[in-house]
């Protein structure tokens, strides 16, 4: 499957990251005052477009491309910037290619990137920039600190969106245990896992974009993202209304991941993603969950169980009430595992009521 320009974007933040071979040679070409022009792979689409230079065909170290920099042309590396293949190459895109950029060096990087689906990196001389190119999109690369000091900010709203999510899903399972749980209460669980989920991707390119400077910022994103239980996609299967859309639980997840950022604040727009009307009346509108998300909290139903589970007894009212026999009935549920299960609601239960009113 191809790759998305987002995931060839975050592929080769990895391979420029501080503490890289190439980051250590770009930065000497930056220091050197001296500009380049570098493209991150080869194939048969770049061949056709290389024109003179010279085929070099030796490992990649930072002082070689330092060198290699000071003559005119680009130079073509292997994808992981393993190999050094040509050097001294004339590139020639084609012309009609739309580019934003302005001088040649930067409007022959935009464009081979665009024709040939290759990452290209330019080193302005001028403007003592290292800028990335991959498909459409242009990065431009920058010390450890900026990054930082954002990966910062984001970090500790990373912290505040978590706190308000436990609690918010603390909340919805004790009112799904007393079966009270409205559209409203269901639209703030999945806004508030959207957002933890859009900052821990920010922060994660962060990471990748620092390298080993970017070490403990990892750590903290760790330590703030365990334990948070199963995402969005169990919440809306759980809730989603098949009767007024025939989305996909598939096609609904990635609505909600698509969302503008105004339009996520909107606890409407998420009803209306879950296939209810986004009126205000319909917000307080009482539903019942079908279980799954309850379910996966308990290590002794693997997803398989839990679906033939919620399939016979329809809905997490009956699997609360279902004694040993009731939950035997199922498929693959001996009785050993119908008392675990037993126990394990029954833990739910009582944990999430604990937690709503101590
Ligand atoms: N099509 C190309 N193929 C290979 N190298 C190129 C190409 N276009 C420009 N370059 C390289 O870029 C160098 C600088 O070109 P130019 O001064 O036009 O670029 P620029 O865009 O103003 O760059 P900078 O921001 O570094 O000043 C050239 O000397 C050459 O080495």
């Amino acid at each position: 499957m191809a790759r998305s320009p987002e995931d060839s974007l975050k592929a080769t933040l990895a391979r420029v990251a501080p503490g890289t071979q190439l980051r250590d040679g770009l930065e000497r070409i930056l220091r050197g005052r001296t500009g380049a022009l570098i493209v991150l792979g080869f194939d048969k689409t770049v061949d056709a477009i290389c024109s003179g230079g010279f085929d070099i065909g030796i490992d990649f170290s930072p002082t070689r491309l330092r060198e290699l920099a000071k003559m005119d042309g680009a130079i073509v590396c292997d994808r992981d910037a393993g190999r050094i293949i040509r050097a001294a190459v004339q590139l020639v895109p084609d012309p009609t290619i739309e580019t934003q950029e302005s001088g040649t060096r930067h409007r022959t990087a935009e464009r081979v990137a665009k024709q040939t689906g290759v990452p290209v990196i330019s080193v302005s001389q001028s403007m003592q920039i290292i800028a990335l190119y991959i498909d459409g999109i242009r990065f431009v690369l920058e010390g450890s600190e900026p990054v930082l000091a954002r990966a910062n900010q984001a970090l500790a709203t990373l912290e505040r969106y978590r706190s308000r999510l436990d609690q918010v899903t603390n909340s919805l399972s004790a009112l799904e245990i007393e079966a009270m749980v409205t559209v409203r209460d269901v639209a703030v669980m999945l806004q508030r896992q959207e957002m933890v989920r859009r900052i821990s991707e920010e922060i994660s390119q962060y990471v990748l974009e620092l390298g080993v400077d970017g070490r403990l910022l990892s750590l903290q994103v760790e330590e703030l993202t365990t334990g948070l239980g199963p995402g969005s996609e169990m919440v809306v299967r759980d809730y989603m209304d098949t009767g007024s859309s025939a989305a996909t639980l598939e096609e609904r997840t990635a609505t909600l991941q698509g969302l503008s950022s105004t339009e996520l604040l909107d606890l409407g727009t998420i009803a209306g993603v879950l296939g209810f009307a986004s009126s205000v009346d319909s917000l307080e509108t009482t539903i019942q969950p079908k279980g799954y998300r309850l379910l996966s909290g308990i290590k002794a139903v693997p997803p398989a169980i839990a679906n033939r589970l919620v399939d016979r007894l329809d809905g997490l009212q009956n699997l609360m009430a279902a004694n040993i026999e009731d939950l035997m009935a199922v498929d693959g549920i001996g009785e050993q595992r119908a008392r675990t299960v037993r126990e394990g609601l029954s833990r739910i239960a009582e944990t999430s009521l604990l937690d709503r009113f101590l």
